[in-house]
């Protein structure tokens, strides 16, 4: 049995830049990756060669079919449709522990799906196969996730550059327990008649917290506005994080709900995550993630 960890994608900031003649938006976001991640377990069975099949389980599981849509089975599709015709596909089975909360801004799906693609690339001995091109083709988010690592996201998400490094950092996640469809957001963008807004300049290197926290108080995410105007109950989550000590900033990652909350010690963002895990609200903190764990 082969496991690894799809790690939750924060947005740090998200700003609009253009617009695509295909509808998509052209994006400059600073992605971050979050300690806390699905995982996947993958395993040989028996059965006809290339065949994978999927279950589910785990806190945020119920929410999800294990069918042909799944971002999982999709990424094995997408794999097996580009392997060359002698290569030996192991029938697998892949279970999902969806710890993630579903359609919330922290590219879940995304993950699974880069995380598969990975892990199935693997075990069907295809090092041969670029999969940047097929993570994109399977959502904008997804190439940022083959790595998991702080990237600088242009273009849809395709397009990827390095990120400043950063300073040692604790992060903590909420979620108010409401689905958030992405293309309802971007359209409430568009509808606010918003302008397209400049790529910010950012340093090669933020020496310490307060120095990152001033730099992302010039930026936005483009899209917290028209998500609260559609659930104010993401306001209420910003509010509560700022009202949390020791946290030096506050955003919502990408088109919601989950908001995110920065702190200078990872104590603080426990003892915050603690009394914010109320109700159907879900919170995780912990370091910031670095690398692949495959
Ligand atoms: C908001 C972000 O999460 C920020 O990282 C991403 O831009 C969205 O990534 P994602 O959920 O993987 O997006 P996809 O599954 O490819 O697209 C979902 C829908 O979001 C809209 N969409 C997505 C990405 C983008 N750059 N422009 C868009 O307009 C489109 O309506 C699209 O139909
Ligand atoms: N393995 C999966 N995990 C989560 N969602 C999946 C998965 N496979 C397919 N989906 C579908 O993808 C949609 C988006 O789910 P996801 O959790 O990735 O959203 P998100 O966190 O808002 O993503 P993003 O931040 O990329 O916009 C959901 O509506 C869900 O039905």
């Amino acid at each position: 049995m082969t496991r690894a960890r799809a790690h939750a994608k924060i947005n740090l900031f998200l700003h609009i830049t253009g617009r695509r003649p295909n509808g998509y938006h052209e994006l400059d976001s600073l992605a971050v990756f979050a300690d806390t991640a699905d995982e996947l377990a993958l395993e040989t069975k028996s059965g006809k060669p290339g065949d994978v099949t999927l279950s589910i389980e785990g806190p945020f599981g119920e929410g999800l079919r294990a069918e042909s849509d799944n971002l999982v089975l999709r990424a094995a599709a997408a794999l097996r449709e580009h392997a060359p015709a002698s290569a030996q596909l192991a029938p697998l089975h892949v279970t999902l522990t969806k710890n993630l909360p579903v359609a919330s801004g922290i590219g879940g799906g995304s993950a699974d799906a880069a995380c598969a693609l990975r892990l199935i690339a693997q075990a069907w001995a295809l090092p041969e196969i670029d999969l940047a091109p097929l993570a994109a083709r399977l959502g904008a988010d997804v190439p940022v996730c083959l790595a998991q690592e702080p990237a600088r996201m242009l273009g849809i998400g395709e397009i990827l550059k390095p990120a400043p490094s950063l300073p040692p950092v604790a992060m903590l996640l909420v979620n108010p327990g409401t689905a958030v469809p992405t293309p309802a957001i971007f359209k409430a963008w568009r509808e606010s008649g918003a302008d397209f807004r400049p790529s910010p300049d950012l340093p090669r290197c933020w020496d310490d917290f307060g120095a990152m926290i001033a730099d992302l108080r010039q930026t936005s995410n483009d899209l917290q506005g028209p998500a609260i105007s559609l659930y104010p109950v993401i306001g209420e989550v910003l509010n509560a994080l700022e009202a949390q000590p020791g946290c030096g900033f506050a955003r919502m990652s990408g088109s919601g709900a989950t908001c995110f909350g920065l702190f200078d010690n990872e104590a603080a963002a426990q003892d915050a995550a603690r009394i914010l895990s109320r109700s159907e609200w879900w919170a995780a903190a912990g370091p910031l993630h670095n690398s692949a764990s495959i």
